[in-house]
């Protein structure tokens, strides 16, 4: 059964339409990427899979076990975030705070899971500096250990590269895909960059405030959109 479906789903705001026709399958496992120009829809979906809004039309539901909480977020940095007063290790464990529900503390197990991902994500040795003073690369390594430490089933990205230099964006779609391949961690991601999204996604949902394109990325690359979307970039 599928983690997430949406079946000819519509989403909007206050009546208007702002993406339609959504019809796919999330996998146990897979590595989707949703890709489209600006205004396309991407985050308006994103938002539907975390439930924090309805669609206009269709459904959207959960199978396979996966409940909302079980979902971890790196959501688009605003910055606000970026100036957050606080250590990176208290960002990383700030994580399980939709684990930790009403317990006023969290437990051993919360900061063993914290542990775990700042060695994974190689950032012990940023676990005291101030957040706000690391470089944007680092930030989002704090950002994507944070959203590890909420879920063992789907790890849902809108642009986690935005802003960073090509090195730093590279290292972190190696990263992220590394994650997806040895520990089978769902992966969802909003990209802009279509080159990345085909060499490290295994699905592409490519958005145009319609579905233009669902499927695996192998067959991606030979449909016509792809071929029209790929082909003009390599071009331009
Ligand atoms: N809160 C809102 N109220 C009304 N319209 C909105 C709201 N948020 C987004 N929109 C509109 O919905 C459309 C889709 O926006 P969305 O942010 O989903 O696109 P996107 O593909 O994520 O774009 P980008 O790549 O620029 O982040 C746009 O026309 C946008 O102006």
């Amino acid at each position: 059964m599928a983690l997430i479906t949406c079946q000819n789903a519509a989403f909007g705001y206050e009546g208007n339409t702002v993406v339609s026709g959504l019809q796919f399958e999330v996998h146990s496992g897979d590595y989707l990427c949703v890709v489209g120009e600006n205004g396309s829809g991407k985050s308006t979906l994103i938002k539907g899979l975390l439930q924090l809004k309805a669609p206009q039309s269709g459904k959207v539901f959960m199978g396979d076990g996966l409940g909302l909480n079980e979902i971890g977020y790196l959501p688009q940095q605003t910055a606000a975030q970026k100036d957050f007063p606080a250590s990176a290790y208290e960002v990383v464990l700030s994580g399980r705070l939709g684990a930790r529900g009403i317990r006023p503390f969290y437990s051993p197990r919360d900061k063993a899971i914290a542990e775990e991902n700042i060695k994974r994500l190689d950032i012990s040795s940023l676990r005291n500096r101030c957040y706000r003073e690391l470089s944007g690369g680092q930030q989002q390594r704090v950002l994507l250990a944070r959203a590890l430490c909420a879920t063992k089933k789907v790890l849902l990205l809108d642009e986690p590269v935005a802003g960073l230099d090509p090195v730093v964006t590279q290292e972190l779609y190696r990263l992220i895909e590394s994650i997806n391949r040895e520990t089978g961690l769902t992966v969802i991601m909003v990209s802009h960059d279509l080159q990345s999204a085909v060499k490290y996604a295994s699905h592409i949902l490519h958005l145009k405030n319609t579905q233009l394109f669902f499927g695996k990325t192998s067959d991606y690359l030979i449909s016509k959109v792809g071929q029209i979307f790929i082909g003009g970039e390599r071009n331009a």
